[in-house]
């Protein structure tokens, strides 16, 4: 038996494989506060596994603000093998779920818009839901991913970094177009999500309409995250040959490269920070001078070379930035930039 049920107050499509939920501390505040947490059941299909989860101590700023928190084995099963109806979304597993996500969209059911299926263990009670796990509502799994808002303007003063942006995204899966405006954008002080906001809320202002910008940050572990999102200034008074020297009393080279994009859908709007990151160590530079700090950021997956010694695909791979740029697409093309019928 199929069983299928929607809530009123859920709005917003995503994809079948979110589960969002409304995070502790800010029901009712007004803000969109989510957490999304993709899900077992879609092998190879691209998608990034993680879960955004709303960061502490940004109380009021009125953005959501994640970060990636690793999945337990419990809440990273969306749909149980177990029981009859998805432990989580509550959507009768059809044909093989988990291991294929094969939900029925409940908008082919006969609803007029997406709409969510409600929890029901046992085939019973339909909604409104709570998660086991966080006593918290569940507010949305929507059947049905949208097309991500367009024309999305990317606004960079950065060749390079705009160069890559552009590869990633148009070479991935879906490839998302966007369009590119040069402008140099006041940096604040502060953390990179707290520099990425802003950068996205005074890019808003000068578009008009969606936005992406990133904010890059290469952060020494023996520093204690310095240079962190100050690299820029680091590098233009250092010069790539001496960034190293910064390390030179420390016998720990770690570092890790953090990309942190920010996306607007428009004035007045939510602003969602996602953020990627790798891990390396800082080395004597070698390779091409092409790009910043490549020269010295040796990746840990990067088979011994830097990223400068790396060609544009295997950099992408495993960048920082491409890392970001998995989860702007699956937030993007879920409906999560507003490309779907978010009439919340
Ligand atoms: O070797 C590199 N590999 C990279 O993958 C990479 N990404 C950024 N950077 C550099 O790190 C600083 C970030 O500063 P940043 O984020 O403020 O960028 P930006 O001011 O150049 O551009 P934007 O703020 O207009 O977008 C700037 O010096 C960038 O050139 C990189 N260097
Ligand atoms: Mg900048």
């Amino acid at each position: 038996m199929i069983r299928e049920c929607w809530s009123p107050s859920l709005r917003r499509p995503t994809a079948p494989h979110f589960r969002v939920t409304p995070v502790q501390g800010h029901l009712g505040s007004g803000t969109p506060r989510f957490r999304d947490t993709p899900v077992q059941g879609h092998p190879g299909s691209g998608t990034p596994r993680f879960r955004d989860t709303p960061v502490q101590g940004h109380p009021g700023s009125g953005t959501p603000r994640f970060r990636d928190t690793p999945l337990s084995p419990n809440n990273a099963v969306h749909h149980s093998t177990t029981a009859p109806s998805c432990s989580l979304c509550g959507s009768m597993p059809i044909g093989g779920c988990p291991s294929r996500a094969a939900f029925l969209p409940t908008a082919t059911l006969g609803h007029r818009s997406p709409r969510h299926h409600t929890l029901v263990r046992g085939g019973s009670r339909p909604s409104p839901t709570f998660s086991a796990r966080t006593r918290f509502p569940t507010r949305a799994v929507v059947a049905m991913a949208s097309p991500p808002p367009s024309p999305i303007t990317f606004v960079t003063g950065n060749a390079n970094k705009l160069s890559e942006v552009q590869a990633i995204l148009s070479t991935g899966d879906p490839p998302l177009v966007i369009t590119s405006k040069a402008l140099d954008l006041p940096e604040l002080q502060g953390t990179p999500a707290a520099i990425a906001e802003a950068k996205a809320r005074a890019a808003v202002e000068a578009v008009g309409g969606p936005v992406l910008v990133e904010d890059t940050s290469l952060a020494f572990s023996a520093l204690g995250g310095l240079p962190g999102p100050y690299i820029k200034w680091f590098l233009e008074a250092l010069g790539v040959d001496r960034l190293g020297t910064l390390l030179a009393a420390h016998e720990d080279k770690s570092a890790h490269a953090v990309c942190t994009f920010a996306y607007c859908g428009g004035v007045g709007q939510p602003v969602t920070v996602l953020e990627g990151r790798t891990p390396g160590v800082i080395v004597e530079p070698r390779g091409e001078t092409r790009f910043g700090w490549d020269p010295v950021f040796q990746p840990d997956e990067g088979g011994g070379r830097t990223y400068a010694e790396m060609p544009a695909a295997a950099k992408n791979a495993i960048s920082h930035r491409g890392r970001a740029l998995a989860k702007v697409r699956a937030f993007l093309h879920t409906g999560g930039g507003g490309g779907g019928s978010d009439d919340s």
